[in-house]
């Protein structure tokens, strides 16, 4: 068997030039996406697997990236725990029956396996069809980004709801962020057991909190959660760069950093930890040329060992195709001396 060239490289090996993919490939700067979207909604999309496999694969289509990142969302997680979901279109998500006090927090969950059998379905496609060079890419978010959704009931700027509920109710906070880490712990575990090559742990919200908060209640659960993973890690949490240690010893194979941090830096504070990122994801709204030129300076900051190319956050929606091919290109061609 053929190891794909992105597990090396998560696995902090050094590798001939470094795998790529995007944070959000699929999605809605495909005009293939947004025509398949036009005839389902979002939830019945990543709710049948013929649909979520098409979209999967057409960005592996178009760009052949190293990886692919199975069609789905964070939000299936709140499913378990007795939430509904859905998104709206010009809102983002909305969660009807949001965590208004502590009686509102689940004490069990369902059966993870069942509930979510539909990416289990998909994960199996997958690894069916997709080359054994390249990766399939698991992912779920993580507690305290859920809880985030759950308490707010949507999209919340600067997470207020979740920062409030911990400080009115901290016995409560605690609870939810453990019925949380034990779904996605579960979670992932099965996206192995069903061909996940690599798995990515989605905390992207958790930096809200203090750093010692941070410590005391979101690491623990991180490190949990990928101890109970058998395959390599990545984990990504926004707004990181003063904090790197605390990333660094969340429990994952590789971190994943956003486009505010000096990879240069980055790469000396962290030592051998294999990194991925970290292109400014507005900046593929420049002509391919700059994006060549821009992504080349990345990768050479970031030198040929444990380095995955990818950009800081997700693809924005009306970024312009030929600059994603530019930044894929780039670091599909590139030679180590
Ligand atoms: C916080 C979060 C969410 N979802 C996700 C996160 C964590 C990563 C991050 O910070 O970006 C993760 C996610 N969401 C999606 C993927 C899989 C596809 C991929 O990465 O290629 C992944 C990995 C698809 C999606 N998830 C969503 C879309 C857009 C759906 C559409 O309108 O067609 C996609 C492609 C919906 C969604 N779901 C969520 C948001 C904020 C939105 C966008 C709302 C909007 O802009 O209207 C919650």
């Amino acid at each position: 068997m053929t190891t794909p060239l992105l597990v090396r490289a998560a696995r902090g090996e050094r590798t001939e030039r470094p795998p790529v993919w995007m944070m959000r490939q699929a999605g809605r700067h495909l005009p293939e996406y947004r025509e398949l979207r036009n005839e389902h909604s979002f939830r019945e999309a990543i709710e049948t697997p013929e649909i979520a496999e098409t979209i999967t694969l057409q960005p592996y289509e178009r760009y052949d990236v190293d990886g692919v990142v199975m069609f789905s969302d964070i939000l299936t997680c709140l499913e378990p725990l007795g939430f509904d979901y859905r998104i709206e279109s010009g809102v983002g998500p909305v969660v009807p029956n949001p965590v208004e006090g502590p009686a509102d927090v689940p004490k069990d969950h369902r059966d993870v396996e069942t509930e979510l059998d539909f990416v289990y379905d998909l994960l199996d496609r997958l690894s069916a069809s997709v080359a054994e060079t390249d990766a399939v890419i698991g992912f779920a978010g993580g507690p305290f980004t859920l809880a985030s959704y759950a308490v707010a009931g949507g999209a919340d700027r600067q997470n207020g709801a979740i920062r409030r509920f911990r400080a009115e109710q901290p016995a409560a906070f605690e609870d939810l962020l453990e019925r949380f880490a034990d779904v996605v712990a579960e979670y992932l575990r099965l996206q192995v057991d069903h061909g996940a090559d690599v798995v990515q742990l989605f905390d992207t919200y958790a930096s809200v909190l203090p750093p010692a908060d941070y410590e005391e209640y979101v690491r623990p659960l991180h490190r949990r959660i990928l101890s109970a993973v058998d395959a390599p890690t990545i984990l990504f949490v926004r707004g990181m760069g003063g904090r790197l240690e605390q990333l660094r010893t969340g429990g994952a194979d590789a971190v994943s950093l956003d486009w505010t941090v000096d990879l240069e830096r980055a790469r000396e504070e962290l030592g051998a930890t294999p990194v991925q990122g970290n292109l400014d994801p507005t900046l593929l709204f420049a002509d391919p040329e700059t994006v060549r030129d821009r992504t080349a300076q990345m990768i050479e900051a970031a030198g040929p060992r444990g380095y995955i190319c990818n950009l800081g956050h997700g693809v924005g929606k009306e970024t312009p195709i030929e600059s994603v091919a530019a930044f894929v290109e780039t670091a599909k061609n590139w030679e180590w001396e």
